[in-house]
């Protein structure tokens, strides 16, 4: 009979389920478990009766995929480690985020055979969804509010221990130290590299991973992101994407289960300086011109043949900063060309320009409502000049992404963009601020400090995306 149930179990499509006799909280129930198989992906839930007093209360379930992060046979007990979901009413909008709760749930069986055979069944359910064994987990002391080493102790080791993920903890002990840490890990050891920072870090390991000799290889590491900073638009985006809640756990599970999916890089080029980007130009004051993306060809102006963008020689620097010159290898930037290409322009003043790969610049800016991780664009948001007052709406409107409906905004989706930067608007003494991922590029005023880093302010800058060219953990 056992025998018979284990075949059936291993059976590899379809759906089978078996029932048992199971103890709950000294209760006994009927629970069974079923597996199935959709499109070679292997999925299974426990479900189970609750009565009280002999009185049926209906029925509980555990998704082994999207609520459960290990599973555990001692004796006769399974225990089942869940991450479940908890639906939160909202009281004006009905359904609100998921929030999700850690719960153990101890199943005993009849015999410990019974028990030995269904763990088995659902540890190998669980293997079966492609979750990382091995993970580099980078923690940046210093981003946001300091909270990043406790924010891992807290929040992402007991999650990564109950899903018995294996996994390595360094924390960055100097500026760029992530993009070195990328630079130079053995990647075969892991599954994927999880950060809990700011956007500034992961931004530093996607930097770091292309200036390898095996970037090819390299940019393929899953990576991971777990709000620890002040700037954390892309945690924001992805899980607001599936409607659930913002949190460091909520994060840290979506890496535990695994999924993934592509990311655009932008390279940003200036002459022989260049920086590559995941998204991010925050303050511009200027000129733009752009190859408007796929129905957007009416947005600005057609640029005439003698204004032409040229293109410009990209000369990366190397993972620390130095410019290498042709002998340098790792990743060069976008390859694609769009010199032939229907370059048109929009003129300033401006008041601000966001250029934006993900729809959240921070966990309450929603800047680019419509943006994708991997659609080939940058989405381009114009804030014209404006009156205070109005600007001052937009501002909050900002926040829900509702600024785009604004006659003073503009919103279009391009395939590589030009910016040169202009005179501050109001000011005509003063140039702009250039501000990427929070971190400043370029400025246009007498700083009385100049960092020998930031780009020069008076030359243009070019941005070309390259299209699902990294890789996210995400959380469906
Ligand atoms: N130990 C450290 N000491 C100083 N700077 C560090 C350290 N570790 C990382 N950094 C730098 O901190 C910067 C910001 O990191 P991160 O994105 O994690 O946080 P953040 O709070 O969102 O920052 P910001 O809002 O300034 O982008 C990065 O540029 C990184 O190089």
């Amino acid at each position: 009979m056992e025998a018979q149930s284990k075949k059936d179990m291993r059976r590899t499509t379809g759906v089978q389920s078996q029932t048992e006799t199971v103890s709950i909280n000294n209760s006994l129930t009927k629970a069974s478990l079923t597996l199935s198989t959709e499109s070679g992906r292997r999925g299974g839930e426990l479900r189970w009766h609750i009565s009280n007093d002999g009185k049926s209360k209906g029925e509980r379930s555990l998704d082994f995929d999207r609520d459960v992060l290990g599973v555990e046979v001692k004796d006769k007990r399974i225990k089942l480690k869940a991450f479940e979901v908890l639906q939160k009413e909202s009281l004006f909008f009905g359904k609100g985020e998921k929030e999700r709760v850690r719960k153990d749930y101890v199943f005993e069986m009849e015999t410990e055979e019974k028990a030995t055979l269904w763990g088995r069944t659902i540890s190998e359910c669980i293997e079966s969804l492609g979750r990382p064994k091995e993970l580099f987990v980078i923690v940046n002391p210093f981003g946001g509010k300091r909270c990043g080493p406790k924010i891992f102790e807290k929040e992402v080791k007991p999650l990564l221990e109950a899903a018995g993920i294996n996994f390595k903890m360094q924390e960055t002990r100097y500026g760029m130290h992530a993009k070195e840490i990328a630079y130079s890990l053995d990647l075969s050891k892991y599954d994927g590299i999880a950060c809990v920072s700011g956007d500034g870090v992961v931004v530093e390991v996607v930097n770091g991973l292309l200036k390898r000799e095996d970037w090819k290889q390299a940019i393929t590491m899953p990576l991971g992101i777990i709000p620890g900073g002040t700037g954390n638009g892309m945690a924001k985006s992805l899980l607001h994407s599936v409607r659930e809640e913002y949190s460091a756990s909520n994060a840290t599970f979506a890496i535990v289960r695994g999924c993934k999916c592509p990311l655009d890089v932008a390279s940003v080029v200036q002459g022989d300086k260049s920086l590559l980007r995941i998204f991010g130009l925050r303050k511009y004051d200027g000129k733009i011109q752009f190859v408007p993306a796929l129905g957007y060809e009416e947005f600005g102006e057609p640029i005439g043949e003698s204004n032409k963008w040229k293109g410009e020689t990209v000369i990366l620097q190397d993972a620390f900063g130095n410019s290498g010159g042709s002998e340098m290898h790792g990743y060069k930037g976008s390859s694609t060309e769009f010199e032939e290409s229907k370059w048109r322009f929009i003129n300033g003043p401006f008041v601000t320009v966001w250029i934006q790969n993900v729809p959240w610049a921070s966990k309450d800016i929603m800047p680019a409502p419509q943006a994708k991780f991997s659609d080939g664009c940058l989405d381009l948001v114009i804030v014209k000049d404006c009156p205070k007052t109005v600007l001052l709406s937009l501002l909050l409107s900002i926040r829900d992404g509702s600024h785009v409906y604004s006659p003073f905004v503009t919103y279009l989706k391009v395939k590589a963009l030009k910016l040169e930067p202009g005179q501050r608007v109001g000011d005509p003494t003063m140039g702009g601020i250039v501000d990427m991922d929070g971190e400043l590029i370029a400025r246009g005023d007498d700083a009385i400090h100049h960092d020998p880093n930031w780009m020069d302010y008076g030359t243009p800058f070019l941005m070309k995306v390259d299209e699902g060219l990294a890789t996210l953990f995400c959380p469906n």
